[in-house]
């Protein structure tokens, strides 16, 4: 799957919803619930971590359900994306960028979401043929401003900005024109999993789904 591929596949996804939630799960009993709640909710599209030893059986069970659509985040090497395309990953999400993590994704047909927060690893990635890129860790590398600095002589990348994102300046993210989606993980607290509080994940859910963009 070449770059123009992957990107086209990534413009799909962020399309579904204005959020993708960042998730870190340890517990696979959560992961159907968890996933039913926020895809109620209307955000389908779902990035589960490679941070916990769970994630991968996390992947396997969220891919069952219906209406949703699961990625693998914090992907780093080949076998992670192995690994991810091999539990029903249909999309990956790194922090950074490294040619073998590329090539892994373009060998396994995983659409990337690869991480950029420089003008040098934005022209990188275009060079490459990517045109959406995740910018991470959004707040501490200039949040909104630096991206809307980053769009003037760079309009051709699209970004998906996580890290440190919430609901007081999502909408600050949200407004630019080189944002399709953000990134983030405050519509998933690890207190209501724990609580099992699923209709609340839900009602994240839906105030996030209803954002402008
Ligand atoms: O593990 C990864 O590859 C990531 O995707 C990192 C996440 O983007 C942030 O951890 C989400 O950040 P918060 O919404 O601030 O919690």
């Amino acid at each position: 799957m070449t770059p123009e591929q992957q990107s086209a596949k990534a413009r799909e996804i962020c399309a579904l919803a204005p959020v993708v939630p960042v998730l870190v799960i340890h517990d696979v009993a959560h992961a159907k619930p968890l996933a039913k709640a926020l895809v109620a909710g209307g955000l389908p599209a779902l990035e589960v971590t490679l941070r916990t030893p769970a994630a991968l059986d996390v992947i396997r069970a969220m891919a069952e359900v219906e209406g949703g659509v699961v990625g693998a985040g914090t992907l780093l090497t080949p076998a992670d994306v192995k690994a991810a395309k091999a539990a029903g990953a249909q999309f990956g999400v790194a922090p950074g960028a490294t040619d073998r993590l590329i090539g892994a994704c373009e060998d396994e047909g995983l659409p990337l979401l690869a991480g950029a927060v420089t003008a040098s690893e934005v022209m990188t990635l275009l060079e490459k043929g990517f045109t959406m890129a995740k910018f991470f860790p959004a707040e501490t590398s200039g949040g909104a401003a630096a991206l809307k600095a980053l769009g003037a002589p760079l309009p051709q990348m699209t970004f998906c900005p996580t890290g440190g994102i919430s609901p007081d300046n999502v909408a600050s993210y949200l407004s630019l024109s080189n944002v399709a989606c953000v990134g983030g993980s405050w519509v998933a607290p690890k207190g209501l999993m724990e609580k099992g509080d699923w209709a609340r994940i839900t009602e994240l859910a839906h105030a996030a789904a209803a954002l402008p963009r």
